[in-house]
């Protein structure tokens, strides 16, 4: 792992994978670090440069008093790229990571190979929700909202409190900066990428889960459509997080369509 300055901000991220090998940039959702990938990394590392980061507000990564633009998280994609002198690289973003691999391309779509928009759509939810959301946490704290979040996150079978699992994404979503969790609502508040989607003209794959409470099946279909020659799957057995459930699936989908783009074939 390694702490950079980039686009004005100290940015948590790190590398895995063979230098010079085509390069993947996996980001996270809301309320979540770049450890949400930890399962998927090994099964595309034999193959791809893979590059993470915790986005600004979240993980490791400096905490900038909220609001946050869509934009703002754009541009530190965009500088990431340059950190690394990555010409293009293929982004995978969930859901709000999703939108901010959107906003790259509202930049400059040569910087994208492709884009895997992982259960997100072109836009997340209305302005009522989001400021009820802000509110809410500025009042009492993420932990007040907690069960709800999670309930649209994860499977029933995965929400066991058995399950350590389960407990260990409790603690990274409550402990979570709230300035970084409400900078980044009002980011999602605020982004519409209808007019990006439709201009798309980079090879784009929309996955989600089948039981996803955020960012539903029909919705990612709604954003499918509006990208031409979208490809859209969903995952069985997943919530809001599949890289978390189904990692195996999730690597199968990315690795596949990697290898369609790099025509260096699939995960290993
Ligand atoms: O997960 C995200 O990045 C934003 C979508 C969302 O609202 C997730 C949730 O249901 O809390």
């Amino acid at each position: 792992m390694s702490f950079d300055r980039i686009n004005g901000i100290a940015l948590h991220h790190r590398v895995d994978g063979p230098e010079g090998a085509p390069t993947l940039v996996l980001i996270n959702s809301l309320g979540t670090d770049y450890r949400i990938w930890d399962a998927v990394v090994p099964m595309l590392a034999g193959r791809y440069r893979v590059i993470r980061y915790d986005k600004r507000g979240h993980g490791l990564s400096e905490v900038p008093p909220a609001p946050y633009r869509m934009e703002d998280h754009a541009a530190d994609l965009l500088a990431l790229l340059d950190h690394y002198a990555v010409g293009e690289a293929l982004v995978v973003g969930l859901s709000i990571g999703g939108q901010i691999g959107l906003g790259l391309a509202a930049i400059d779509q040569n910087r994208l190979a492709g884009l895997v928009l992982m259960d997100t759509a072109h836009k997340i939810g209305d302005a009522a929700g989001w400021n009820g959301r802000i509110a809410a946490i500025e009042t009492d704290g993420i932990a007040s909202i907690a069960d709800q979040i999670l309930s649209r996150w994860f499977t029933p079978a995965f929400r066991s409190p058995d399950n350590p699992a389960f407990r260990g994404y409790t603690s990274m979503l409550v402990n979570s900066p709230s300035q970084g969790y409400i900078g980044s609502c009002a980011a999602l508040r605020d982004a519409d990428h209808t007019e990006t989607a439709r201009n798309l003209e980079v090879a784009t794959l929309c996955m989600v889960g089948d039981q996803d409470g955020s960012t539903p099946p029909d919705l990612v279909k709604a954003c499918a459509d509006l990208i031409v020659g979208a490809k859209f799957e969903i995952v069985e057995g997943a919530g809001h997080l599949p890289c978390i459930e189904q990692p195996e699936m999730t690597a199968r989908l990315i690795g596949d369509f990697a290898g369609e783009i790099f025509g260096n074939g699939a995960a290993s």
